[in-house]
């Protein structure tokens, strides 16, 4: 349980700390959590949705999370204006970025946290790229958007993924347990960091990450299901509070089937190799 920090809110609304207790009520009812990740038409582009032409519908998308009996969805604002039906709980992804920009890497708000609100969102996400040039802008409006989310009484999830200026290796040990700890230390509710490769350099990310649940980016996909099964065993065993996943779901022609196999490895606990029968 949160330590519930005594401290007078303006609009009386909700006290600071109680977001993280929050935000593992609505997402992960079952004490893990599996969240839907779309927000992928504008980070990387329709590029992504060519492996399964079906997951360029956001619809199917929305049918896919409810179907999965998944704890939530990300969507852009637009796509939660058009789409969203209130059938799983929805994380409005407050900036993003497309890959068509090569300057240091910046990604900025396009939606408010009333915004996201009013289109029924149950959590905000927004992305830090801490080491690029431009770091102290997203920390700056960052901070506007905690401030936004203490008064809407609404969780924030930071994407936490250093690029540019130092960072050589998104995923290497350091620079994932140095994401954790920024996400904790700008008042983040839950965050989510790429996989180191490993349980135990993964443990190190959580332990650092402190109070604040941990969600595993899912990443590119993966080669064999049997891979992506063995990450998402790993952060489970490393402490973390579960997967927020795009492309290894959606880019799979059977991503309902594969859908239900994660929900059996984090909601039920199943090993790998119990399931293996079932992977393809
Ligand atoms: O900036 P990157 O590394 O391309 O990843 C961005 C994407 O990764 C995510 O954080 C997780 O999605 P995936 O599981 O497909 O990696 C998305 O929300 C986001 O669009």
């Amino acid at each position: 349980m949160t330590r519930r920090v005594k401290k007078i809110n303006t609009s009386g609304r909700c006290m600071q700390g109680e977001l993280v207790d929050k935000f593992k009520r609505i997402f992960a009812r079952r004490g893990r959590s599996i969240i839907l990740a779309y927000d992928h038409g504008i980070e990387h582009g329709p590029s992504d949705f060519l492996e399964n032409p079906d997951s360029a519908d956001p619809a199917y998308i929305v049918k896919l999370a409810k179907e999965a009996g998944f704890d939530g969805l990300v969507l852009q604002r637009g796509l939660a204006e058009k789409y969203y039906d209130g059938s799983v709980p929805l994380i409005v992804k407050l900036n993003g970025k497309t890959n068509l920009y090569t300057g240091e890497p910046l990604s900025v708000a396009n939606c408010t946290v009333e915004e996201a609100v009013s289109l029924g969102a149950s959590a905000v996400g927004y992305t830090i790229y801490a080491g690029s040039g431009y770091e102290w802008k997203m920390f700056e409006e960052v901070a506007r958007i905690k401030k936004d989310a203490l008064r809407f009484d609404i969780p924030l999830v930071i994407w936490s993924y250093p690029r540019g200026g130092k960072v050589k290796d998104e995923t290497a040990p350091e620079i994932v347990a140095y994401a954790a700890r920024i996400a904790l230390e700008v008042g983040a509710d839950a965050m989510k960091i790429k996989y180191t490769g490993d349980p135990k350099t993964f443990s190190w990310a959580v332990k650092v990450a402190g109070k604040v649940p941990v969600l595993m980016s899912g990443g590119p996909k993966t080669k064999t299901e049997v891979e992506f099964l063995k990450q998402v065993e790993g952060v489970i065993e490393a402490g973390a509070l579960g997967i927020a996943v795009g492309r290894n779901v959606w880019q799979r022609r059977d991503a309902l089937k594969f859908a239900q196999l994660l929900g059996k490895l984090v909601y039920e606990g199943r090993k790998v190799e119990e399931l293996a029968g079932e992977v393809q």
